[in-house]
């Protein structure tokens, strides 16, 4: 069939399905980039997963996920980072950091499961229990069990918790360095054409940050300042030192899990 063939030809591109990306979703759909491409939308473990899988070709993937690849490049200048609080990253408790004895971590993340293991070791200086989910864990965030939450469901988390320690903030405190939650990641050479409009596309999305606001209403947090004052979308220069430093912690944090092991 020629639908099916046609769609076979097209380049497999993975998104994470928050808020956080509609600027970029709309900015892609309104490109002519939009016919060469397949955009396919899931929670940021399984565009992990997908990428790695080789079932997508290119995906905003969680930056945890790098040294997991055979191949890969980041192809554009833009990803999802932050250069303060970005609000949608938290541990969020019941009681101060010191008193937590356990942590829930996101199913749904890959690098902020991994940033909250560097900062508890490195920053807060804390070894609570760490206990991986599967499914929604929220209702357990309670006493002192705490949970790290992402995305839109964090949005709402905070109207819950009455302790948020947000995970961009503490990590620039740290290191004084912005931080790359997710970037846009190949696992195979894509054609230069192809990056350049896709590129162009993410830009483009980014000047029209009002139309996302439009269609997306989501009374829980404001979004033009979480797209504008929260979420950073620029790859700068400093936010790719942000996003080596993180992957040399991921790295040692392995060596020191093996050592244990
Ligand atoms: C800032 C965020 O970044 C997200 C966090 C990710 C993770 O923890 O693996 C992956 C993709 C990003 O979209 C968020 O969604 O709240």
């Amino acid at each position: 069939m020629p639908a099916k063939l046609n769609q076979l030809n097209k380049i497999k591109v993975g998104i994470v399905n928050y808020l956080n990306t509609k600027p970029l979703i709309y900015g892609i759909q309104q490109a002519a980039v939009a016919s060469r491409l397949l955009l396919i939308e899931d929670y940021p473990a399984n565009v992990a997963r997908m990428l790695v899988e080789g079932t997508i070709d290119v995906g905003l993937v969680p930056v945890a996920v790098i040294p997991h690849l055979k191949e890969h490049q980041i192809i554009t200048d833009y990803c999802i980072g932050c250069t303060g609080p970005v609000a949608s990253v938290a541990i969020f408790s019941e009681v101060p950091i010191e008193k937590i004895e356990k942590v829930l971590l996101d199913y749904q993340s890959r690098t902020s499961v991994a940033l909250a293991k560097v900062l508890l070791r490195k920053y807060w200086k804390i070894a609570p229990e760490l206990v991986d989910t599967r499914s929604d864990y929220r209702a357990s965030i309670k006493g002192t069990t705490a949970g790290v939450v992402i995305g839109d469901r964090a949005l709402e988390q905070r109207k819950v918790s009455p302790y948020i320690y947000d995970l961009g903030e503490a990590w620039i405190n740290f290191t004084r360095l912005p931080f790359v939650f997710a970037a846009w990641v190949s696992n195979k050479p894509l054609p230069q054409d192809f990056i350049t409009d896709f590129n162009a596309a993410n830009k483009e999305g980014l000047l029209h940050i009002d139309r996302a606001v439009a269609e997306n209403p989501f009374p829980v947090f404001d979004l033009h300042a979480y797209y504008t004052q929260h979420i950073s979308y620029e790859l700068t220069p400093e936010k790719k030192m942000g996003l080596q430093q993180f992957l040399a912690f991921v790295m040692e944090e392995k060596g020191i899990l093996n050592r244990m092991a």
